[in-house]
């Protein structure tokens, strides 16, 4: 398989607070390949924004970012230099907030903004230097002649937005919430980009809106091959338009896998307990409160399974430090779960709850843990041998569809 486009590997976020340091991504990797779909989804205050904002470099100087590697398009980002970085964010990676105006501005026209984007980050043979760009602000305008122009009046046609030439014109306030966003994801498009990041890009909109804006951005992502990093906190979003997802609990990615498998097989307690817990149409509990208990503080976070207070399948092992376990490799897409029940060596019962744990689970994980192994990237420190029962915690599959590249015993 080719290098997926973003590779993130151990990345970790902390920020200093005064009652103490407080980690709001804990040791996250995933990889988000050409044209795929990638959703992270998880609570409010589990990570994700921190998570996108970090690999974009854009926190500001409270938070300490640290990252075995970070790497887009075959380049370490966390190399870069902050002007080079600049010129990645908003070209080849572009950015889709919750809140449209966060990244329009109020006083300018939607053409102008566009265009602008179009002319720094693409190559229209247009001059782009301060000056320029200052008398075009204050002064002149981008001629609607000029190729930036022109592209940017494509861009809006391309979002679904209606007499572009019209609405270029106009100023973001003039339009309605849906067609600011679309503004926004035309932004997106204009630096060319092979990968936007969009949080929450639908959570401000009205339900019907919402549906048109998710579509919008999948049709983009098929149409022009752009890969898509989705952050919501709704599981029927991800369901709808993601490929692979991750769920986050407490700082750290809990389960990885393909969008279909992860719904019909989840192995981990938190994400079966979320999927138990979609709101039906009638229903308008907050979707988490089916699940009992608080999220952990993340001010000096323990070592452990960050969800093991609220867990109903809870054992001895949980307040080790977290491994990630690979599931099944003829799984849609590599599936990873970061729980103690996936160790090989544990018995669990036909419900799912842990039986017996002995001495050689517990030296397999000390041997993981002491080779620093938060992630099984690295076959030769994968897991190991035969479970128990035959099979994993929740039943689904044979040892011999298990991992060919397992030690045997
Ligand atoms: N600049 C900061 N300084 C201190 N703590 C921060 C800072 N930014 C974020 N945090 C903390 O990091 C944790 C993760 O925040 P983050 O915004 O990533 O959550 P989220 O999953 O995006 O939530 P939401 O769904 O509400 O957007 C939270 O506990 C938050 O309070
Ligand atoms: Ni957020």
């Amino acid at each position: 398989m080719s290098e997926p486009l973003l590779d993130v590997r151990g990345l970790t976020t902390s920020f200093e607070t005064g009652q103490g340091r407080l980690t709001a991504v804990d040791d996250v990797s995933f990889s988000i390949e050409e044209g795929e779909v990638f959703g992270v989804v998880g609570e409010s205050g589990s990570g994700k924004s921190v998570t996108a904002l970090s690999v974009m470099r854009l926190l500001d100087d409270a938070g300490t970012v640290e990252a075995d590697e970070v790497r887009f398009d075959g380049t370490d980002l966390l190399s870069l230099s902050e002007s080079e970085m600049r010129s990645v964010r908003g070209g080849e990676i572009s950015m889709i907030f919750q809140d449209p105006m966060t990244s329009l501005n109020p006083v300018m026209t939607i053409g102008e903004q566009i265009a602008e984007v179009v002319r720094h980050h693409g190559d229209v043979g247009e001059r782009t230097g301060f000056w320029s760009e200052m008398r075009r602000k204050y002064v002149t305008g981008t001629s609607t002649e000029s190729r930036s122009w022109r592209r940017a009046i494509e861009l809006l046609e391309t979002v679904g937005i209606p007499e572009p030439e019209q609405r270029a014109t106009e100023y973001p306030h003039q339009l309605s919430g849906g067609m600011r966003q679309r503004v926004v994801i035309a932004q997106a498009l204009a630096g060319d980009p092979s990968l936007i990041v969009a949080d929450e890009p639908t959570t401000a909109l009205d339900v019907s809106i919402e549906a048109q804006i998710l579509n919008e951005i999948l049709e983009l992502s098929d149409e022009f091959g752009i890969s898509v990093m989705l952050i919501t906190h709704d599981l029927g979003v991800v369901r709808e338009t993601c490929d692979r997802v991750a769920v986050m609990y407490a700082s750290e990615f809990m389960e990885t896998g393909h969008v279909d498998d992860l719904f019909e097989d989840p192995h981990h307690p938190y994400t079966e307990g979320l999927l138990a817990s979609i709101p039906r149409i009638d229903d308008d509990r907050e979707w988490l409160s089916v699940i009992e208990g608080t999220v952990p503080d993340l001010i000096d976070k323990p070592p452990g399974c960050p969800f093991q207070d609220r867990c109903e399948y809870a054992f001895d092992l949980c307040d080790r430090p977290l491994v990630e376990y690979e599931l099944d490799s003829n799984r849609r897409a590599r599936h990873a779960v970061r729980c103690h029940r996936e160790n090989d060596r544990v018995r669990v019962d036909e419900s799912g709850h842990v039986t017996d744990v002995p001495d050689e689970a517990v030296a397999a994980l000390e041997r993981r843990i002491e080779a620093g192994d938060g992630s099984s990237n690295d076959a030769t420190v994968a897991e190991s041998t035969v479970r128990a029962d035959g099979g994993s915690p929740t039943g689904g599959f044979d040892e011999t569809e298990r991992r060919g590249d397992r030690d045997e015993y």
